[in-house]
């Protein structure tokens, strides 16, 4: 299969997804991430539209980019007036981008209702337009809105429409699914009936509310569309658009089309979180191919298969795209999945220990009572210590106390936390305040530790969450708090359950220390 050229929306359909925005400055560094993964076509935003779009395409001017393309966006010209005149295509012409896209009508229901001109009219203002921006601009692409959704209202119209972008001189045609209700069956048996009627090579331009828009790209380009319009992790209007992360992997990998370079392709995964970080979102883990999840095996049946051969789990190997396959434990797990963690822990373990099974049990014993190990890989490499007999107490926490008061209704509350712990055979007694009651344990308990063990300072407790589980027959319900630590090195897991908030965060905190200190200990031992 042929070269593909990848298009990307990010910086424009995407922004059109609610809770995304880009300042300049990110829309520039987005710009470089797309152009050093190999994207050909980064659409930088509709310069007619706001006073940041128009600084984009002047700033992007003074930066290198090694091969990517900068296009701007807009629609044909208005209605009664000569394309010189427009303002929105003036503006296009002023952004001095490589390449110009413009949207216009495909659909005669549109151009009644949303342009409520006749449909002669629309034809010249897509053919003007174009001819208008052809003259004065390097490349111009015509995306035909709303063609799937036309060329099922009126064909003949639908197809008029890409006669007159032809004509107009458009390089290549997009065709939109732009409300996204399209299904797969129903793109490849329309891309011929346009085929046979224009001779301009073809785009795709898919959005995601019937859930379907990478398969309608996919199918595109399998009926010989050349450009791939998309955006990173889907972003875009309503439910989004066609998420390249997964386009990008399919045509390579299950297509064999030639679009970006297999070192490119290696850093998909960094360019998804890259753009979920400036966009100021959480990843998505379970999104295939770059997510978290997308290589995660939490089944001991999955997991026992993968460790004979990855294939009989993994459809394709995750190191292409910049994953990694990883190994969750629960109360769904077997002898498997602890000897795979045991490896990655580098615990010697044999299928044959008797504790292997007594590990498998606890696990499957706690999960019942409500832990989860799944995000407390940390709680989990202790726990697998305790059992082998090479668990080492750095301290022991004598007594806490914890102590929540409000002097006055106006007051915010005050925590403040005492704790004595016992560290070989030195007793500290601390007191701490702190934000809440967790807080207040928290920092108490580490002011007392610090003094032994000063790298505790460089710890940062990054997440908290509290879940409140329900209550089993004749049981008080328990409270699960799951705790995400780190240092300048790695970030950790741990876990606690309790019927009592405290206890559970206290559980947590630990845990958390505890791993701290043997990781430290380890690390050292191996530098010797
Ligand atoms: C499918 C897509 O995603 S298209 C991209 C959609 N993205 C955006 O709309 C984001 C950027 N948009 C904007 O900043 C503003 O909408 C602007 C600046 C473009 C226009 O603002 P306004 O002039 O206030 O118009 P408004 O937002 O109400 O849009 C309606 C106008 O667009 C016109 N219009 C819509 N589609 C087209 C088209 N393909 N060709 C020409 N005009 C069009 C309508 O006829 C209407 O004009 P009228 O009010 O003169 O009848
Ligand atoms: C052009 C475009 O964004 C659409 O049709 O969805």
């Amino acid at each position: 299969m042929s070269l593909v050229r990848l298009y990307d929306t990010t910086l424009r359909d995407g922004t059109q997804a609610e809770d995304i925005s880009f300042l300049v400055e990110d829309k520039i560094r987005i710009a470089h991430k797309l152009d050093e993964c190999g994207i050909h076509y980064i659409e930088g935003g509709w310069p007619g539209s706001n006073p940041k779009d128009v600084t984009f395409f002047k700033d992007i001017k003074k930066e290198k980019l090694h091969q990517a393309k900068i296009a701007a966006f807009g629609s044909t010209r208005r209605a009664k007036i000569t394309p010189d005149k427009d303002q929105n295509l003036r503006t296009l012409v002023a952004s001095e981008a490589d390449a110009v896209t413009i949207f216009g009508k495909s659909w005669d229901f549109q151009v009644h209702e949303a342009l409520r001109i006749p449909l002669e009219e629309n034809l010249e203002l897509i053919f003007d337009s174009i001819e208008y921006l052809k003259a004065r601009m390097p490349e111009v692409f015509y995306d035909a809105e709303h063609f799937f959704d036309g060329y099922k209202s009126n064909p003949e119209y639908a197809l008029k429409t890409l006669k007159a972008a032809e004509q107009g001189g458009a390089a290549c045609i997009i065709l939109c699914d732009t409300n996204g209700g399209t299904m797969p069956y129903e793109i490849a048996a329309i891309i011929e009936k346009v085929k046979a009627t224009v001779s301009v090579p073809l785009g795709i331009h898919t959005h995601n509310d019937g859930e379907c828009a990478v398969a309608n790209s996919i199918v595109a380009v399998n009926s010989g569309i050349v450009q791939v319009q998309g955006t990173i992790n889907g972003f875009g209007e309503r439910c989004g658009n066609a998420n390249l992360c997964s386009i990008i992997p399919a045509l390579r990998l299950k297509m064999g089309a030639e679009c970006v370079s297999d070192a490119q392709m290696r850093q998909l995964r960094e360019l998804s979180r890259y753009v979920y970080e400036l966009a100021n979102l959480a990843p998505n883990k379970h999104q295939p191919y770059v997510g978290n999840s997308a290589f995660a095996h939490k089944g001991g049946v999955h997991v026992s298969a993968i460790q004979r051969h990855p294939e009989t789990y993994e459809h394709m190997r995750p190191e292409l795209v910049g994953n990694t396959t990883r190994v969750l434990v629960s109360d769904l797990s077997g002898r498997a999945n602890i000897l795979a963690k045991a490896t990655e822990f580098n615990i010697n373990l044999d299928s044959k220990d008797p504790v292997t099974l007594e590990i498998l049990e606890d696990i499957k014993a706690m999960e019942n009572r409500g832990y989860q190990f799944e995000g407390a890989e940390a709680s989990f490499e202790l726990l697998m210590k305790r059992a082998l007999g090479t668990h080492r107490k750095f301290f022991q926490v004598v007594g806490f106390r914890v102590i929540d008061e409000k002097r006055h209704e106006d007051d915010q509350p005050l925590s403040e936390a005492t704790i004595m712990v016992k560290v070989g055979g030195k007793v500290e007694h601390t007191a701490a305040d702190g934000t809440g009651p967790v807080n207040a344990l928290d920092n108490a308990l580490r002011k007392a530790l610090e003094k032994f063990y000063p790298k505790l300072k460089d710890v940062k407790l990054h997440d908290y969450k509290v879940r409140v589980l329900p209550a089993g027959q004749g049981t008080a319900s328990s409270i699960r708090v799951l705790i995400e630590s780190g240092d300048k090195e790695s970030r950790w897991g741990t876990v606690g359950v309790s019927s009592n908030v405290i206890e559970a965060s206290y559980q947590a905190l630990i845990d958390s220390i505890e791993y701290k200190l043997h990781r430290d200990e380890e690390t050292a031992g191996a530098k010797k």
